[in-house]
């Protein structure tokens, strides 16, 4: 054995049993070590590694809410680091123009700053857990982390930390591609229950398009434009920054349209709450937890999803099989055991949650404004209440703009004005008339399609016709309701006689 070998041997022995010492030691000595040379490693530490982190994570403590400070950050960093980072993500761009590129995860960048040198690097941390567990694992968690030199620590958490959430607020809200959310039942990679689905929001209603009562169209704009620049009003007057609209009438008279047309009046987000997907009012809450700002909360058919005890209404079976598989495909299907009850959906409107956010409209809809609780439609609640009714000659008059080019007038006018007098037809059968047959001959096309109109006219029903049936439907409606009720009654005595009687039987057994 050579003189180096044996060198070896020998250094290999002390490191062993000096090891074995530090193992000893640190086991019967750890509070003194933790007392006494803790503040020193820590000295050596900075000296000899004299950068300062700030760590931004995307879910903070037990936040349910995600870190706008995160968000912003993230938004920046899109914009910096596009022309450092090597590892890039691509998403959509606004309006599917182009892409944008963000910061892939474990990347680092360097930015500058007043003559400051900072690094920022993206993370995630993966919470320990038992090697064996029935539970899913707990997911991962995000962060950004911001590391720089102790001598810019002023410059760094006073200015620069500002700088950048400012900036990337504003990146944010220029890039933000907006879009149609929905309630899932579907699971994330970490087998969580995903509480938002999203799609980008593409519907291209405005209010030029929509075919409304123009006095009543600029009332609803100037409302909702006085909303959204009255966050110091709001705040003036302590209310949470919401308002709530509640539009009915019947079907086919641009309810839906008209939420299209409030989204892009301003460039809000849409969240379209399926209630009976929901499974009780703490999913409720969470749901509204994750609505960011600048959103249109909308349910559609309100009257339809819960009633005053919060029982499901019954429509017939095929209409229920068929909206049972429409929302199936669309990942949120009915849940049985749903528990939402109306105190619960009044908290999510206006209790001390619904103020989490800022900025947001809530947006009910339904056919039958007399079939809902008082309590849940009062002003203060939602705000306006707007009716969409029957197509009347001014609104027909933007439809026939919209859909024909016709600026003026034409001869066949002055018919369709009388039949629109005495009878009902709807926004939507008046659209479908002048929808162009052809497009190639649009001359002959207007002339066919004001024909088709003047047809759908004569087709429609008288306006007393129509009311006298109206009131028979909500009449049979009114009647059924009782029965169904009695029925639940009746059903619930008997069940609580039996009970009563099995109870007696078992003490006298
Ligand atoms: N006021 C309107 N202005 C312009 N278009 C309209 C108007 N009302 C209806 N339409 C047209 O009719 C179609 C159906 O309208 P929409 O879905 O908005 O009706 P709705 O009131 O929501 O009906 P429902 O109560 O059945 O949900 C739309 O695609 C739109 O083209
Ligand atoms: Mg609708």
């Amino acid at each position: 054995m050579g003189v180096l070998e044996e060198k070896w041997a020998g250094w290999g022995s002390v490191m062993a049993s000096l090891m074995f010492l530090w193992a000893v030691v640190s086991q019967y000595f750890s509070h003194w070590l933790g007392d006494y040379l803790s503040p020193c490693a820590s000295k050596l530490l900075s000296f000899v590694y004299p950068y300062i982190e700030i760590t931004f994570f995307e879910f903070a403590g037990e936040r349910l809410k995600r870190s706008n400070a995160y968000a912003a950050v993230e938004s920046y960093l899109v914009a910096s680091c596009s022309a450092t980072a090597r590892r890039l993500k691509a998403d959509d761009g606004r309006d599917g123009a182009g892409i944008v590129l963000s910061m892939n995860e474990y990347e680092e960048v360097t930015d500058e700053f007043a003559g400051a040198k900072v690094w920022w690097s993206s993370q995630k941390l993966s919470p320990k857990t038992p090697s064996f567990s029935l539970y899913p694992a707990p997911p991962e968690r995000s962060f950004y982390r911001l590391t720089f030199h102790r001598r810019h620590r002023n410059l760094v958490t006073k200015s620069y930390v500002r700088h950048v959430l400012e900036q990337g607020k504003a990146i944010g809200l220029r890039n933000r591609q907006r879009k149609l959310y929905t309630n899932s039942s579907q699971y994330d990679e970490d087998w969580r229950k995903k509480s938002w689905s999203h799609v980008p929001f593409e519907h291209p209603a405005t209010f030029d398009t929509i075919a409304i009562d123009p006095a009543k169209k600029r009332e609803i704009v100037e409302d909702l434009l006085a909303f959204s620049r009255g966050k110091e009003f709001y705040a003036h007057v302590g209310k949470p920054w919401k308002r709530g609209y509640l539009l009915h009438g019947p079907p086919g008279t641009g309810k839906s349209t008209m939420i299209s047309a409030m989204a892009n009046l301003l460039d809000y987000d849409v969240y379209d709450l399926e209630l009976t997907a929901v499974k009780n009012n703490s999913e409720l809450r969470k749901l509204l937890l994750e609505i960011t700002s600048k959103a249109i909360i909308v349910i559609e058919d309100i009257d339809c999803s819960l009633d005053l005890s919060g029982k499901r209404k019954k429509g017939t079976a095929a209409e229920a099989e068929k909206s049972k598989e429409e929302k199936k495909m669309m990942g949120r299907e009915d849940n049985p055991d749903s528990k939402v009850t109306l105190s619960g959906l009044l908290n999510f409107i206006d209790g001390l949650w619904s103020a989490c956010g800022g900025e947001k409209l809530i947006v009910f809809t339904t056919n039958h404004v007399k079939k809902l609780d008082p309590a849940l439609i009062r002003r203060g609640r939602m705000d306006m209440h707007i009716e969409l009714s029957y197509c009347d000659f001014e609104s027909f008059k933007v439809l026939a703009k919209n859909y024909l080019g016709i600026e003026g007038g034409h001869p066949l006018f002055d018919e369709i004005r009388r039949l629109m007098e005495e009878r009902n037809i709807t926004p939507a059968d008046v659209a479908e008339a002048l929808m162009p047959k052809t497009m190639t001959e649009v001359s002959r096309s207007v002339e066919v399609c004001l024909h088709s109109l003047i047809e759908a006219l004569r087709e429609s029903k008288l306006k007393s016709e129509k009311e006298a049936g109206e009131e028979e439907v909500a009449e049979e409606e009114k009647s059924s309701c009782t029965k169904e009720t009695k029925e639940a009654d009746n059903h619930t005595a008997s069940k609580a006689e039996t009970q009563k009687e099995d109870a007696a039987l078992d003490s006298s057994s």
